[in-house]
C-alpha cells in the first residue's frame, strides 16, 4: 500500500488558486521531495496531507486515512515541522519535548531524541531565546517524537550551519533505514539530490515534473538538479 495518495487535488484561497489538480503517491520508506518556486503550492499541498487545510476538491489518502476527516487518528501516525512553526516562547527545550510525548499513545524517550539532536546541553533554555538553528533542531525532534511512520519537513535545514545541515540529512537517511516515509519540502536541490528518492516540482500550483533526481537531470539535459530545475520552473516565476 502506498503511504501517499493525491488525485486531482485543487485548493483555492479567495484571491488565488495554489493547488491545481496534483496527482501522485509516495511508497513506504521513501524519501519525497517537494521543490518549487515561491508560490508554487509546496506548503498548502503538505498542509492538505497533515489534516491542516481542506481540500477543495480531489482526493487524498495518508496511511490509508483522510487527513481532513480522520486528523486525529492520523495525527497519532505522522510527524508535521511546518515552515515558521514556532512554540510558547516561554517552554523550555527539555519541557517541550515532555509535553510532546504526552501527546502520543506510544511516544520515543524524549531524553534519547534530546541526546540525539545534541539539545541536552539546552535542555533548560526558553524557546525564545534559542537562535534560530536549534529551533529547528528542537521543531525536528519534536516530529519524531511520536515514533511516526511519516514525516513531513517543511524547510527541514533553512537557517542550520553547514555541520548541523549535514548532520540532519544523516538523520533523515537513518529515519529512511527504519522504514519511516519522509515528505521533504526544500529550495535547496544540493539538498534534494543528495536525500530525495524522487522529486516533484511544482509551479503555480501544478505539477511540473516528477521523477527521480538523476531522472529530472537526465529530462532536462542538465548537468545537475538545480539547472534542471531553473530550466522547469522558468516561466512560473
Ligand atoms: N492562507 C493563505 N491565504 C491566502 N493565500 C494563500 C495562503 N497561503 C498561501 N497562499 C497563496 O497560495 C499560493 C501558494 O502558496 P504556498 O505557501 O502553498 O506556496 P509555497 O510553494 O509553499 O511557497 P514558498 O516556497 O514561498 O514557501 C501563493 O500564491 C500564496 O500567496
Amino acid at each position: 500500500m502506498n503511504v501517499i495518495e493525491v488525485t486531482g487535488l485543487r485548493k483555492s484561497y479567495p484571491e488565488r488558486t495554489a493547488v491545481d489538480g496534483v496527482s501522485f503517491q509516495v511508497g513506504r520508506g521513501e524519501i519525497f521531495g517537494l521543490a518549487g518556486p515561491n508560490g508554487g503550492g509546496k506548503t498548502t499541498l503538505v498542509e492538505c496531507l497533515s489534516g491542516l487545510r481542506r481540500p477543495d476538491g480531489g482526493t487524498v489518502r495518508v496511511l490509508g486515512h483522510d487527513p481532513w476527516r480522520e486528523r486525529s487518528a492520523l495525527h497519532q501516525r505522522i510527524g508535521v515541522q511546518l515552515q515558521d512553526s514556532r512554540l510558547p516562547g516561554e517552554l523550555r527545550v527539555g519541557e517541550a519535548l515532555r509535553l510532546y510525548s504526552t501527546f502520543y499513545r506510544e511516544p520515543a524517550d524524549w531524553r534519547e531524541l534530546m541526546a540525539t539532536w545534541e539539545l541536552t546541553d539546552r535542555r533548560n533554555t526558553a524557546f525564545n531565546k534559542l537562535s534560530g538553528g536549534w529551533r529547528q533542531r528542537l521543531l525536528i525532534a519534536l516530529a519524531l517524537v511520536g515514533k511516526p511512520e511519516l514525516v513531513v519537513l517543511d524547510e527541514l535545514t533553512t537557517g542550520l550551519d553547514p555541520y548541523a545541515r549535514r548532520a540532519t540529512w544523516a538523520m533523515v537517511r537513518e529515519l529512511r533505514t527504519l522504514g519511516v516515509t519522509v515528505v521533504l519540502v526544500s529550495h535547496f536541490m544540493d539538498e534534494a539530490e543528495a536525500l530525495c528518492d524522487r522529486v516533484a516540482v511544482l509551479g503555480a500550483g501544478r505539477l511540473l515534473a516528477l521523477g527521480s533526481p538523476a531522472e529530472l537531470v537526465a529530462e532536462a539535459g542538465a548537468d545537475n538538479l538545480e539547472e534542471a530545475f531553473l530550466d522547469l520552473v522558468e516561466e512560473y516565476r
